[in-house]
């Protein structure tokens, strides 16, 4: 089965269900090709305000590519970009004004402290001097902030990207695969940090990441692209919901159940001694054990029948793909 025919797919390039003007980000079949090969194709991206937009994909999908087009450092061959309602095209420098990025490793000079690394960036964004210590506190490495760079944990590094990204008091931040090369506990304070931003701060986050289970710790909604091409775009709940399987009854007399059952318009297969059904909400599974129970027959177990995101998301990855 290939993608396109999965049924889980039916959210491709679906737009996110809720109100379209409050659009920070979104373009319109967007493409990059290099030489004849597509990096990214036909791209329909839409980011709310207030989300934290996860972007997910495996290695070489087109991540790296859509981001560099949003923040104007390459040109698409194909398509739009709006960011906060204006045209990259025409209003790039307003744009980049309103918004913060962190992409791949972030530079800094290691016989440097924290403060001097970011007086460097300060003075370029013309922000005033106690911005500094107001970003370094958000990361949380005031404690540090007069220490050399180089003496940092990888975490702490990308910490102070993040600060440098916020510097100039963004309504958007682009981080891209922000924990990569972290450990865990890196991973957890960057993503605590990350969660605070919309609810703290007013910003909208766009973060890119190869790890469902990251993602979906802070995401709200989730875009999934495959070798270019967006495969899924919705909220985590919406993702939730079609991870969720079946029903699973196992009867004593699976045959005369499952003609009950039919009887009663629900449709199963049956497995042993067990009736598959499909998706069922609570109301119609008590009516049916109700009727199974009055009919005598002895219901061993009930059960949901669970995809865990983990295989949802390979199966609208394909499962070749490195993750
Ligand atoms: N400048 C370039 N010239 C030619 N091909 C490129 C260029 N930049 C990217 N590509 C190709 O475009 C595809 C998408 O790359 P991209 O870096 O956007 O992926 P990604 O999802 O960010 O992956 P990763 O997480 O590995 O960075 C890859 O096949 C890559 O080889």
């Amino acid at each position: 089965m290939t993608w396109k025919e999965n049924p889980v797919n039916h959210a491709i390039n679906k737009p996110v269900n809720k109100p379209v003007d409050k659009l920070i980000i979104e373009t319109r079949e967007l493409w990059k090709t290099y030489r004849s090969r597509a990096a990214v194709k036909h791209l329909d991206l839409q980011i709310r305000q207030g989300d934290i937009y996860g972007f997910l994909g495996p290695n070489g999908a087109g991540k790296t590519t859509t981001i560099r087009m949003l923040l104007g450092l390459i040109r698409p061959t194909r398509g739009s970009i709006r960011i906060f309602g204006k045209d990259i095209r025409k209003e790039r420098m307003d744009i980049l004004r309103r918004v913060g990025s962190l992409v791949e490793y972030p530079s800094n000079y290691g016989h440097l402290n924290a403060i001097e690394n970011l007086e460097a960036i300060r003075r370029i964004l013309d922000v005033p001097r106690s911005r500094i210590d107001e970003v370094l506190s958000i990361v949380r490495l005031t404690a540090h902030a007069k220490r050399p760079v180089k003496g940092y944990s990888l975490g702490m590094k990308q910490r102070l990207g993040i600060a440098a990204a916020l510097l100039g008091q963004p309504e958007l931040l682009i981080l891209d695969e922000p924990t990569n090369g972290l450990d865990p506990e890196g991973i957890q304070e960057v993503r605590e940090l990350i969660k605070e931003m919309p609810r703290q701060r007013g910003i909208t986050v766009l973060v890119s990441s190869h790890l469902l289970g990251e993602v979906e710790q802070m995401a709200t909604t989730v875009g999934i692209i495959r070798e270019g091409e967006m495969v899924f775009q919705d909220t985590i709940e919406s993702l939730h919901q079609q991870a969720a399987g079946g029903i699973r009854i196992v009867v004593s007399e699976p045959e005369d159940a499952q003609h009950l059952a039919r009887e009663c318009g629900y449709h199963s297969t049956k497995s042993g001694a067990a009736l598959e059904f499909g998706q069922m909400n609570d109301e119609a599974v008590s009516l049916l054990v109700k009727r199974l129970v009055e009919n005598r027959h002895a219901i061993y177990r009930v059960e949901e029948q669970r995809r865990s995101l983990e295989d949802l998301f390979l199966q609208v990855v394909g499962r070749g793909a490195s993750l």
